[in-house]
């Protein structure tokens, strides 16, 4: 069985895809509850143009990763959803947006509660603090709207190079959706 990364940064967890989840799972869970919740929340960001995912399982544990540094996602918007196990430590903490940082001192920091999920910007600069006891899982899902990123990669704010890739790559499309006015979604 194919087994990458969930991402270049968590060395420890699973694809949703390499398990057979996006088509039964992942896709209905975008197309029916996030895109209305995030057409309403973000509609700055895409929120009701979301086209594609990028769904993975990242795991902490002793001798494997403990943190995550500081980062912004791959994503226009970002799912993280808290599955277990028993742990201590291992809070998220966000700033500023990474396309407009500021001064602002402290960042926020939210601990995890299981079977809750955060939704936040994937340019929201977020980050998790070290691991203590015990493992923790957690489901991430990188919400993409073709209609933002064609124009602006969030990794490198320019207009993307495509090159051809299976599934939905990383969520860019060579037409245009046809009904998005993209002076609307600033
Ligand atoms: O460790 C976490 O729960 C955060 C994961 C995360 O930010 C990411 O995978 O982009
Ligand atoms: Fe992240």
């Amino acid at each position: 069985m194919p087994k990458g990364r969930p991402n270049t940064m968590n060395n420890y967890g699973v694809l949703l895809h390499e398990l057979g989840l996006d088509e039964p799972l992942v896709t209905p869970l975008r197309e029916r509850f996030l895109q209305p919740l995030m057409a309403l929340l973000y509609p700055d960001c895409g929120g009701g143009w979301l086209d594609s995912h990028r769904a993975f399982v990242v795991k902490y544990a002793p001798g494997q990763d403990r943190e995550l540094g500081c980062h912004y996602d791959n994503a226009e918007l970002t799912l993280n959803v808290a599955l277990g196990k028993a742990f201590t430590g291992g809070a998220l903490y966000f700033g500023d947006l990474f396309q407009a940082p500021s001064t602002l001192a402290k960042p926020l920091e939210v601990e995890h509660v299981v079977a809750q999920g955060i939704l936040h910007r994937g340019g929201q600069l977020h980050g998790a603090r070290p691991l203590g006891a015990g493992e923790r899982w957690n489901l991430v899902v990188w919400l993409r709207a073709s209609a933002v990123r064609n124009h602006l990669c969030p990794m490198c704010c320019r207009k993307p190079d495509l090159v051809d890739d299976e599934g939905f790559g990383d969520g860019f499309t060579r037409e245009e959706p046809p009904t998005v006015d993209v002076c609307a979604l600033t």
